[in-house]
């Protein structure tokens, strides 16, 4: 069971480009890679920074949701699978590039990989439990710590440090 995160790792997009670019550093050794199957939504953000430094110009969607409620994992549904006629996916997905933003339990990984088990995954942040299922991947954080990416965050006003509880 995944415990409830208690620790916030706030992302800006700054943040998230450079981790993005130092993801597609690590992959430029492991390819060379035909296309690109990102597993949306969270995937599509990483998905056009590698496929820019790769310079990889085919990428097919998995759509794959999950967490339909903030932080609770509900069932897992496949809303789209991947194209037949994509290169790579009648050899198991041999020189296919599988991208997401992260895994935390390794749920939506597990059900992607039995798809195309020949194809790299890489995440630019992974949870010790999904871990295993990563082949790149670029920052871990520990189970208990919920990622905030900036695609959900907007700007607030912050109260004074002096003034908050705790
Ligand atoms: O390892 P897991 O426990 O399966 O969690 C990881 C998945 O959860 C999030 O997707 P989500 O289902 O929230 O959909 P989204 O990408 O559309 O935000 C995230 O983008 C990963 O795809
Ligand atoms: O830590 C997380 N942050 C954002 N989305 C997620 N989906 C699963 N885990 C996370
Ligand atoms: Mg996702």
């Amino acid at each position: 069971m995944n415990p409830t995160p208690e620790k916030a790792f706030p992302v800006s997009w700054d943040q998230f480009h450079r981790d993005a670019r130092a993801l597609a550093w690590r992959l430029s050794g492991a390819g060379p890679f035909s296309a690109i199957v990102c597993i949306t939504r969270g995937g599509l953000v990483p998905a056009a920074v590698v496929c820019r430094e790769l310079e990889i110009r085919v990428i097919e969607t998995v759509c794959v949701a999950s967490y339909h409620d903030y932080r609770t994992q509900g069932t897992t549904a496949v809303l789209k699978g991947i194209a037949a006629d994509l290169p790579g996916v009648e050899a198991g997905g041999a020189g296919i590039l599988l991208i997401d933003d992260l895994v935390d339990t390794g749920k939506t990984a597990s059900i992607v990989r039995e798809m195309l088990p020949k194809a790299h995954f890489a995440t630019v942040y992974a949870k010790p439990m999904g871990r295993p299922l990563v082949d790149t991947f670029v920052t871990e954080v520990s189970q208990d710590t919920w990622i905030y990416f900036p695609w959900d965050l907007g700007l607030s006003f912050q109260p004074p440090i002096s003034g908050r509880s705790g």
